[in-house]
C-alpha cells in the first residue's frame, strides 16, 4: 500500500479542562484550565494528535505556524524547528521571570516557540506511526522498558472551588495539613498503586511542609519522597529544610530560584536537587551543570520542544552524569501517552515521572490511560495508541468558546486565589 504523508489539513482546538483547586506558591488552580489539541491530517486520511499549553500566548503562535504546515511532509520533523523560528513572538510575551501560573522557569521567545512545536511534533509522530503501523517509541529508536513509573503528585487543596463559581466537583477532599496529605497519598496508592510521592510545597511555612513530609515518611516507610516549593525559599531556608529531611528525601525540587541560589544550596544540602525551573532550555544547561547546581533535570517535552529534544536532553544529562526524569503540568491523555512513549526510550531515566493526569477527571480520548502499580504500560499500538473522542473535544471547546469563561483562557493561579482572598498578590520570592 502506498502512503501519502503530505499534510493536507491542520486543526487546532483550544479547550478548557476541569481542574481541582490545587494550591501552589502563586495561588490556586482555576476551575478550568486551557489546553490546545492539535490534529495533523495527511493526504491519505491519517490523523495524528498532539497536545500542548493552550493560553493565548501559545495560540497566537500556533495559528500562523499551523498555516505553514499544509503541503509539508509529516516526516519533516527537523523542518518544524526552522519554520517555528520564522514565527514572530511579540516582545511583551518574553519575560525572564517565572511564568505566572505555570511555574516553568523563564519565558524566552524560543521557549514559547518550542512549547508550540512540541504539540505539532507529537501529532506528526502519531500520524507517521499510524501510517507505517509503528508505535511512536519505534520511531524514536525503540523502547528500553515495557512500562513507565509515575509518582503520586500530592497537592495541598481545598475541598472545592469557591461557592458560586462554575466548576466540577472532585472526590479527593480537602488537604491542608499533614493528615490530609497522608490521606491523599493513601488514595493515590489505593487508586493507582503509586509508590513514590511528590508534595507540591511553597504553600505553607516550611515547618508545616516538613511535618507533612515526615508524616508521609512514617506512613510509607522507605518510599521515595520529594518536596517541591517552586523556588519559594531562600538559601538558608532551603538548607534548613534539607538538614531536617535529608534522610527521607529522594530529592528536593527547586527549593530556591535560579542557578546561583540552587548551586549554593546544592553545595551543602546533602540531598540531590532536581529542577524544572532553572534548567528549562538548552541555553541554561552549561552554567547549571558547571556549577553543579542540579543533580536531576525534570524534562517536560512541551517546553523542551518535543520528544526528540527530550531524548537529546537525556543524552546531555547522561554525558554529565546528571539524572533525568519528567515534569508535568495539568495535561490530558494525549500528553501522558507522549510522555510514556518517550520515557520508554530513555535508558538513563531512573526516577518516577511526574503526572497531573489523576487530577484530570475529563479527557478528550475515547479511552483513558490507566496506571497499574503506579505505571503506564508502553503500548505497541501504532502511533501514540490513543483515539480522539470528537464529541468530548467539541464539548470542551464549547466551554472555551463560552464568553463567561473568557477570563480562564489564560491560566492565572493568582487571579483564581483572589476570588476568595481579594488582597492576594503573587508572592515575591523568596517567600520564606
Ligand atoms: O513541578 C512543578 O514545578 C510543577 O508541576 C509546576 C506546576 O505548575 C504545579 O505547581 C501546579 O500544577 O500547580
Ligand atoms: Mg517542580
Amino acid at each position: 500500500m502506498s502512503v501519502n504523508l503530505t499534510i493536507s489539513d491542520v486543526r487546532l482546538t483550544p479547550i478548557l479542562v476541569a481542574d481541582p483547586p490545587l494550591l501552589n506558591t502563586q495561588g490556586v488552580h482555576q476551575p478550568y484550565t486551557p489546553r490546545l489539541i492539535v490534529e495533523v491530517v495527511t493526504a491519505d486520511g491519517t490523523t495524528g494528535v498532539g497536545e500542548t499549553y493552550g493560553d493565548t500566548k501559545y495560540l497566537e503562535l500556533a495559528r500562523p505556524f499551523a498555516r505553514q504546515l499544509v503541503g509539508r511532509q509529516v516526516t519533516d520533523l527537523n523542518g518544524l524547528f526552522t519554520l517555528a523560528g520564522q514565527v514572530a513572538v511579540a516582545d511583551a510575551r518574553v519575560d525572564d521571570q517565572v511564568d505566572v501560573g505555570g511555574l516553568r522557569g523563564v519565558q524566552t521567545a524560543d521557549k514559547l516557540r518550542l512549547s508550540v512545536v512540541s504539540g505539532f511534533e507529537v501529532a506528526c509522530l502519531d500520524a507517521l506511526g499510524k501510517a507505517l503501523g509503528l508505535p511512536v517509541h519505534a520511531l524514536l529508536g525503540g523502547k528500553v522498558r515495557d512500562s513507565v513509573e509515575y509518582s503520586a503528585y500530592l497537592f495541598y487543596k481545598h475541598a472545592g472551588h469557591p461557592a458560586g463559581v462554575a466548576s466540577e466537583q472532585d472526590d479527593w477532599g480537602e488537604a491542608t495539613d499533614p493528615a490530609g496529605i497522608v490521606a491523599q497519598a493513601r488514595l493515590f496508592n489505593e487508586r493507582y498503586g503509586f509508590e513514590s510521592f511528590k508534595l507540591k510545597g511553597g504553600v505553607y511555612p516550611p515547618e508545616q511542609e516538613i511535618a507533612a513530609v515526615r508524616a508521609l515518611a512514617a506512613a510509607f516507610p522507605g518510599k521515595p519522597l520529594r518536596l517541591d516549593p517552586n523556588g519559594a525559599w531562600s538559601v538558608p531556608t532551603s538548607l534548613k529544610v534539607a538538614a531536617e529531611l535529608h534522610d527521607v528525601l529522594e530529592y528536593l525540587e527547586d527549593p530556591a530560584l535560579g542557578t546561583p541560589a540552587m548551586a549554593e544550596v546544592a553545595a551543602s544540602a546533602g540531598v540531590p536537587l532536581a529542577t524544572n525551573m532553572c534548567v528549562t532550555t538548552f541555553a541554561e544547561i552549561e552554567e547549571a551543570f558547571r556549577r553543579r547546581a542540579v543533580q536531576v533535570v525534570l524534562s517536560d517535552h512541551h517546553y523542551w520542544g518535543g520528544l526528540r529534544n527530550t531524548q537529546q536532553l537525556a543524552a546531555i544529562c547522561r554525558t554529565f552524569d546528571v539524572g533525568v526524569s519528567m515534569h508535568s503540568n495539568t495535561h490530558l491523555g494525549i500528553s501522558l501517552a507522549a510522555m510514556t512513549q518517550v520515557a520508554s526510550t530513555v535508558p538513563n531515566l531512573h526516577h518516577a515521572c511526574d503526572s497531573h493526569y489523576p487530577w484530570q477527571s475529563e479527557d478528550v480520548l475515547t479511552e483513558r490511560l490507566t496506571f497499574e502499580d503506579g505505571r503506564v504500560a508502553v503500548t505497541d499500538t501504532p502511533g501514540l495508541g490513543v483515539a480522539l473522542d470528537h464529541d468530548r473535544l467539541a464539548a470542551l471547546h464549547h466551554r472555551w468558546l463560552d464568553e463567561n469563561n473568557a477570563a480562564l483562557r489564560d491560566r492565572d493561579d493568582s487571579a483564581a486565589m483572589r476570588v476568595t482572598d481579594p488582597e492576594w498578590t503573587t508572592p515575591s520570592m523568596p517567600r520564606w
